[in-house]
């Protein structure tokens, strides 16, 4: 039957294949079928031939070592009358039947699901909710113009450009600035921006979740509630995702699952899951991308590349590699709707984990997925943090907060591949309290050559070697050597000799670590490569997942074995080769220092001889007179496009009052030119403080 499925030609794809071999859904199976029948789900007919044979094994081993209940080959034989258009009988639980197609027009073949009133499905999940319908939001209509998505995004651009402005300038607060008025101000606007992020749909919504990782990058309160933004996007409705799975797979959605839940299990920006059963009972989800979604990153993307850019030409926007941001940003959201790419991912974590049997990840079903339907094993689980069903089950909830922080530590140190977002909804307690993850859209991976630079960062941290461990984020290119960066290396020196060094009970969480961490590189020239702001997040959450489930929970008790098994593998090295070449190299340094000092004391004799004879001079540059004063022109000018933009104002109104529109039209353009020069004004005023902070 698996033939007679993989092997039908059928309009989804939009052209006729004519495939009479048995590939298909399980390699397992060794059915084939032949009949001929017209098949359509387009608009197009197609004819198609099907062919299905079976071998006189009752069962066979199927995918994941389960059994596959067959129907005998005689039984087949018969029913392939069925095919000839006539109503058919049940193979494999479905049956072969002839009906119109979704248009209505030619007979198509089609297998509907056994008509039986037992269900193969298990008991509905507790807590789902029932997902509002995405009816309405212009961003769900496959057909929404590109112009109009334009207008949405650059209209929310400028928004919320206007509105950083007004919450950035002093000037802007009526009644006086106070900081405390200008973090509710903030506030507002994160809320707002949280709120409008859901209303731009699924592209905004993933990148809003990308920067909730970004504290580096963005303000504490947008960072605050952009981690709130849950998925929560309305659901597709079960027609359009069955179509959608139809057309992804090329067949019949009760020709490949026994029986299908309409109702998802849950929702997501980018997709949905739906539970399912095959037809050799085994118990799958179907997690089905938005339709659409392709078309509208493209647009989205292409609008973003263009706010990128123009961030990066802004000086307002610092200096952040903003393009870079949004390279980044958009290669995971591609990635991410590459369920190929996610089903690899799984694989691979599955493998890493194969020899630890208290971690779970669901096997794929690479026959039932493509690029945008995932079929995977159903594991279902109680999620980490609902403590009631964990208490209920009398789980052990210490023991389930240290092996989450394990099972992270095994991804970051030894296997180099890891979940790179390990939030509560990805996270379950199997039966067996092993770890089930879920969702491997967005993994990430530490290469070999990365993975030992980290480890001489270790070791440099472990030492308190601010000198060291500068030149490893340099090796690891998360500081960029420019420039004077003394005021760096006390920054670092500060963090090894205050953070590091706190007794167990004054022991800072990882998450405030990772604040202080991002707090100082705001000031220097830091970048942190996606990848560490990745584990940094990944660690603080799975630590607060700790503390939730066990308030003793203590990471540092967690991660001492794999600190000490890491610094004796340190201790064997140094005994090694790599002491008899730390002498050596001490010793070069020695010589070559004795041999350059005599040559280092007469240059000095001779920079203070040519000062004396007035051959050198010195040109001194006061560079804070320097910046006062352009702050005084700049506003100036400021004060000048006011008053300029006023009097315009006025004579608009005077003469829209008097009925010449046309002159009056001119005067408020005018006006508005002025008033958007007093806020470049203010943009650069802000920039020169934010600067002078800075150094
Ligand atoms: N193999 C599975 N077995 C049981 N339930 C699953 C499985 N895969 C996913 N789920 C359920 O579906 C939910 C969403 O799945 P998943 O996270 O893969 O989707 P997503 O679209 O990537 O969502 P998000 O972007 O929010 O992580 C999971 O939290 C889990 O409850």
């Amino acid at each position: 039957m698996a033939a007679l499925l993989a092997s039908q030609s059928c309009c989804y794809g939009g052209e006729t294949a004519r495939v009479t071999k048995a590939i298909g859904f399980s390699s397992s199976l060794e059915n084939h079928f032949t009949g001929e029948a017209t098949q359509c789900y387009g608009s197009k007919s197609k004819r198609f031939r099907i062919e299905m044979r079976q071998s006189e094994l009752p069962s066979k081993v199927g995918i994941n070592g389960r059994s596959v209940k067959m129907v005998p080959a005689s039984e087949v034989v018969k029913r392939k009358d069925g095919v000839n258009g006539s109503a058919g009988k049940g193979v494999n639980g479905a049956s072969l039947v002839s009906s119109r197609n979704i248009n209505g027009a030619a007979s198509t073949l089609v297998k509907a699901p056994k008509k039986t009133t037992e269900s193969y499905l298990p008991p509905p999940v507790e807590g789902v909710r029932v997902l509002p319908s995405d009816e309405g939001f212009s961003w769900a209509d496959e057909n929404y113009s590109s112009l109009q998505r334009s207008i949405d995004v650059w209209s929310f651009v400028i928004s919320l450009r206007i509105r950083i402005l007004f919450d950035n300038s002093k000037w802007a607060y009526v009644g006086g600035f106070t900081e405390e008025k200008q973090k509710s101000r903030r506030r507002e606007t994160a809320s707002w921006l949280r709120e409008s992020v859901l209303q731009l749909g699924p592209t905004f919504i993933k990148l809003g979740q990308l920067s909730s990782t970004r504290s580096d990058l963005f303000p504490r309160e947008f960072v605050d509630e952009l981690s709130k933004l849950q998925d929560r996007v309305p659901a597709f409705s079960p027609e359009k995702a069955k179509r959608f799975i139809e057309a992804e797979l090329g067949a019949p959605i009760s020709v490949m699952y026994k029986e299908f839940e309409e109702q998802p299990i849950a929702a997501a920006s980018l997709g949905q899951v739906h539970r399912a059963v095959l037809h050799n009972g085994e118990k799958v989800v179907v997690k089905v991308q938005r339709p659409g979604l392709k078309k509208l990153f493209d647009i989205d993307l292409r609008n973003l590349k263009l706010i990128a850019e123009y961030f990066q030409k802004s000086e307002s926007f610092g200096t952040n590699d903003w393009v870079g941001i949004y390279e980044e940003c958009a290669l995971i959201l591609y990635q991410e709707i590459d369920y190929i790419n996610e089903a690899k991912n799984a694989d691979r974590f599955r493998r890493d984990f194969r020899n630890i049997n208290w971690v779970r990840v669901p096997l794929v079903y690479w026959d039932y997925s493509a690029m945008k339907v995932l079929t995977l094993e159903y594991v279902p689980g109680v999620k980490i943090n609902n403590l009631d069903a964990l208490a209920a089950r009398g789980f052990n909830r210490s023991r389930i907060a240290s092996r989450a922080i394990e099972a992270y530590l095994i991804q970051i140190l030894k296997t180099g591949f890891f979940h790179a977002d390990p939030h509560p909804g990805n996270l379950a307690i199997d039966v067996d309290e092993s770890i089930i993850y879920y969702d491997f859209g967005m993994m990430g991976e530490i290469k070999t050559f990365t993975r030992k630079r980290l480890l001489d960062l270790f070791y440099s941290v472990y030492e308190k070697d601010a000198k060291k461990v500068m030149q490893n984020l340099i090796d690891l290119e998360a500081l960029q050597p420019t420039g004077d960066l003394s005021s760096v290396r006390r920054s670092v020196q500060f963090f090894l000799d205050n953070l590091l060094s706190q007794s167990p009970d004054q022991q800072q969480t990882l998450a405030a670590i990772g604040e202080d961490l991002f707090a100082i590189s705001q000031d220097q020239p830091f970048r942190f490569p996606s990848t560490f702001t990745f584990v940094i997040r990944a660690f603080s959450t799975l630590e607060g997942i700790g503390y939730i489930l066990d308030p003793e929970f203590s990471f540092v008790k967690v991660a001492a074995p794999y600190a000490q098994e890491l610094l004796d593998l340190k201790q064997r090295q140094r005994s090694g080769t790599q002491l008899v070449q730390e002498i050596r190299k001490q010793a070069d340094d020695a010589r070559s220092s004795t041999l350059s000092m005599p040559y280092r004391v007469q240059r000095i004799e001779e920079f203070v001889k040519e000062l004396d004879s007035g051959d050198l001079k010195l040109r001194v540059r006061v560079l804070e007179s320097e910046r006062a004063a352009r702050k005084a022109t700049i506003l100036q000018m400021a004060t000048m496009y006011t008053v300029l933009g006023g009097t315009l104002l006025n004579i608009g109104v005077t003469f829209s009052n008097q009925g010449s529109q046309l002159v009056a039209n001119g005067s408020f353009i005018g006006a508005g030119i002025f008033m958007l020069l007093v806020l470049r004004s203010m943009q650069r005023v802000n920039k020169l403080d934010k600067f002078e902070k800075m150094i």
